[in-house]
């Protein structure tokens, strides 16, 4: 039983969906629900289907085998796609798509059927997205940041029982987008509507998901909350996909996987099989050397990043193989090149997978 109760039928639902492009699929197989006021971000690199599957909710693609349904009815099949106005969804893509000629009342008003009420629902999800005062003016007045709210309170104005974004915030400055995302989050919580956004970027999804759906090569690779999947990664993919991560082979032998900061189980791995140890960054704390069992490193140069310091560091002080890795501690630590330390190891944040498993 999912958190929302076995009764409640998700707002948006892909099941078994198949898709190609030609003969070659783009989509295969996917299963996805989006519940009602939850957002669920499509996270995954280039290529891997996100946007297909994205524009097969939205009925902007048909799809092979499999089905969508809105609201427990079904909207698309093989033999049927119910097209996007006929949806209830609001969408937002990446370019806004915003009419020049029309003001921004005109655009926001392009999707509303009553006239009689189509005024008040302008002006009220205007103030909603905070550019009541830009109601007569055209979109290449606004902003970047303004456009992105016209298409928000475009997408809203009907409103849609769900909304689908594709890379929303990715024409911002990296300043900007902060700001815009963190505003779009606290509307669309405010709607209650079904939200499934598209990105590339981790933190992204991390900032705006309830559920993250990460997607590799038109399936799904791992789902969770972004907590989840941040701790307890099911691959190599998933834990490099949300930053930095320090990689080593090893071949496992007496259960172990031997290596110069540390041995470390393996259950589940024959002897002989080679893993992939998979350290994050921030696992490495560097103390002061200790005449303990614990490992030595040296600092190739350090980097302040703003809130963390990065250090390069290799494992050439008191082991034969040099391995070059990186830590990431909080705030400013910029140990002299050269300098020794040993190595703490927050073991939580280590994880074993089979070799071949990550790109
Ligand atoms: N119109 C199209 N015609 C043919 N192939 C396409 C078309 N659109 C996408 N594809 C292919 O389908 C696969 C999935 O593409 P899709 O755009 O869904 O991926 P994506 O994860 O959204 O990638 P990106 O972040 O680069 O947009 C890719 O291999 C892509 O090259």
């Amino acid at each position: 039983m999912d958190k929302f109760g076995a009764m409640t039928v998700p707002t948006i639902e892909l099941k078994a969906v198949h898709h190609l492009y030609g003969d070659r699929p783009s989509v295969c197989g996917l299963d996805l629900q989006v519940y009602p006021g939850e957002v669920v971000c499509l996270l995954g690199p280039s290529g891997c289907g996100k946007t297909t599957a994205l524009r097969i909710a939205a009925g902007l693609e048909d799809v092979q085998s499999g089905s969508v349904e809105l609201d427990g009815t079904v909207v698309s099949t093989a033999n049927l796609t119910v097209p996007p106005e006929k949806r209830e969804i609001g969408l937002v893509f990446q370019d806004y798509a915003l009419f020049p000629h029309m003001t921004i009342a005109a655009n926001i008003a392009f999707g509303l059927h009553d006239r009689a009420t189509a005024k008040a629902r302008v002006a009220e999800v205007l103030e909603q997205v905070g550019l009541t005062e830009y109601a007569d003016a055209y979109p290449h007045e606004l902003s970047g940041g303004q456009q992105q709210r016209v298409a928000l309170a475009r997408a809203l104005a009907p409103r849609p029982k769900a909304v689908l974004m594709d890379e929303p915030f990715s024409g911002l400055d990296a300043r900007l987008r902060e700001a815009v995302r963190d505003r779009t989050l606290h509307i669309l919580k405010s709607t209650g509507a079904a939200v499934l956004m598209v990105t590339h970027d981790a933190e992204e999804a991390m900032h705006m998901a309830d559920r993250i759906v990460v997607m590799r090569a038109g399936k799904v690779q791992q789902e969770g909350p972004p907590d989840e999947l941040y701790l307890h990664p099911n691959s190599g993919f998933v834990a490099a996909f949300f930053g930095d991560v320090n990689r080593i082979d090893v071949t496992v032998s007496g259960g172990m996987a031997e290596t110069p900061i540390g041995r470390f189980a393996c259950q589940g791995f024959a002897d002989g099989r080679m893993v992939e140890l998979v350290i994050r960054p921030e696992a490495l704390t560097l103390v002061p050397v200790d005449e303990g069992r614990r490992a030595q490193v040296k600092v190739l140069a350090s980097r302040m990043l703003g809130r963390t310091s990065l250090l390069h560091l290799c494992t050439c002080v008191g082991s034969e193989i040099e391995l070059h890795l990186h830590a990431r501690v909080p705030g400013r630590f910029l140990p002299e090149a050269g300098s020794v330390f040993s190595v703490d190891l927050d073991r939580s944040q280590v994880f074993v997978f089979p070799v071949g498993e990550a790109t």
